[in-house]
């Protein structure tokens, strides 16, 4: 997408059907301006190259305080006193853009909760049609009522949408909408568009994308906002063991440790480490490290399997996971590891991208019970939590 998006944001409004003694956008949400909200949703959007704030005259002041005062600054965001009507400050935004703009999409400042995905659905649909807004299909029955409250008619609510903004045109075909339609009064763009013939595309907008309008908004705005904002967590384990052979380096955690035998397996069998990448996969919902990388391709033969794990750190990483914790059980009858897992602890912590207090590792025996009690081979457990 070219850098050439631009969002104004009408927020001149007075918030009349919220009865405050202020403008509804600049009413706290979970602890912030509603309006603060708004602007970040566009700020901080890459597919969004420059913002136009629209406030009411009295407020321009108070209003570069406030974005100063939440770190939103710089070339690309501008704040307009605006006009009577809605469409009026829609025009104050438009009237500073740059010529070269080529999109811009228009969203209420009272409409805190729209997502990225849906700025970039928006943009996209633009650029593809000329013009589109986002729109819900209408759920429910619609009546119509006379004065009295009584039912006249029940209206037919196939292809019924209601309006949401984003709503986006090209630069030119909404300067040439507002030009065609004079002085007549519009809620939205679109119906400005509309007005001038200019077909229009629907997006699927989303139920959360509310417009903050009466009292009764605010609560359901803030459950939505505090949902939104909510850590996402993933929890994952892993398992593996193997056999200790003669003739074969131990490798554990990163870390070489002298020993009269070493693990046997395709890489240099790193058995913790295998934990832990499949303890990562697993919280993923990503598989296991047999899938990613099989022991038939001769490429991981006797890797060091701490490359192995960077690999799957990249994957968490796209994913937009980071690491809370990670705890890692060895059970080892011999050698002891104790002055080990200090190393072993820093190589992880750097491949994980994370502190390394981050990682715990514990070492233990089975009391020479069973495979690792008899010194057969070595095992791990290891558990992951993931945070976006
Ligand atoms: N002259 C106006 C009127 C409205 N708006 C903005 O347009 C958006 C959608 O309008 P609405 O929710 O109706 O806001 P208000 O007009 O402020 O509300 P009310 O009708 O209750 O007074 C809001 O972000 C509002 O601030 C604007 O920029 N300029
Ligand atoms: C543009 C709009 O948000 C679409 O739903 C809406 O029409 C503007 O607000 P109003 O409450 O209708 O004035």
């Amino acid at each position: 997408m070219t850098p050439t998006v631009a969002a104004i944001i009408p927020a001149a409004g007075s918030g009349s059907r919220m009865k405050l003694d202020h403008p509804k956008q600049y009413h706290q949400l979970a602890g912030t301006p509603i309006l603060i909200h708004t602007i970040r949703a566009f700020y901080h959007h890459p597919a969004i190259g420059r913002t136009v704030v629209v406030v009411p005259a009295e407020w321009l002041e108070k209003t570069r305080e406030m974005l100063a005062e939440h770190g939103l600054s710089g070339d690309t965001l501008t704040v307009v006193a605006g006009g009577q009507r809605r469409q009026d400050s829609v025009m104050a935004g438009l009237r500073v853009l740059d010529h070269d703009t080529e999109v811009v999409l228009v969203h209420d400042g009272a409409r805190p909760l729209v997502s990225a995905d849906l700025i970039t659905r928006s943009a996209k649909a633009v650029h593809k049609h000329g013009a589109a807004i986002a729109a819900v299909p209408v759920k429910d029955t619609l009546k119509r009522g006379d004065k009295t409250c009584r039912i006249t008619a029940t209206i037919d609510r196939n292809n019924l949408w209601q309006a949401q903004t984003p709503q986006g045109a090209k630069l030119s075909l909404l300067f040439s909408a507002f030009e065609t339609a004079g002085e007549m009064d519009v809620t939205d763009e679109a119906m400005l568009l509309e007005h001038a013939g200019i077909p229009v595309m629907l997006v699927e907008g989303e139920e959360t994308n509310l417009k903050i309008t009466r009292p009764e908004d605010l609560p359901l705005a803030e459950s939505i906002m505090q949902q939104k904002t909510a850590p996402e967590f993933r929890i994952g384990h892993g398992f593996d063991a193997h056999r200790l052979v003669e003739g074969r380096k131990l490798v554990l955690g990163g870390v070489t440790i002298p020993y009269e035998r070493g693990l046997a397996g395709h890489s240099d069998a790193d058995v913790l480490t295998h934990a832990l990448c499949d303890a990562l996969l697993g919280a993923l919902g990503a598989g296991d490290i047999g899938r990613h990388f099989p022991d038939n391709d001769a490429s991981f033969a006797n890797i060091y399997s701490i490359l192995l794990l960077d690999k799957v750190m990249e994957l968490v990483s796209e994913r937009g996971f980071r690491i809370g914790n990670i705890d890692i059980t060895i059970i080892c009858q011999k050698p002891k590891l104790a002055s080990f897992l200090l190393d072993m602890k820093e190589i992880l912590a750097k491949s994980c991208r994370t502190d390394s207090s981050a990682v715990n590792l514990k070492a233990t025996t089975t009391e020479k019970m069973g495979y690792t009690g008899r010194g057969e081979g070595i095992s791990c457990h290891a558990v992951v939590l993931l945070v976006k």
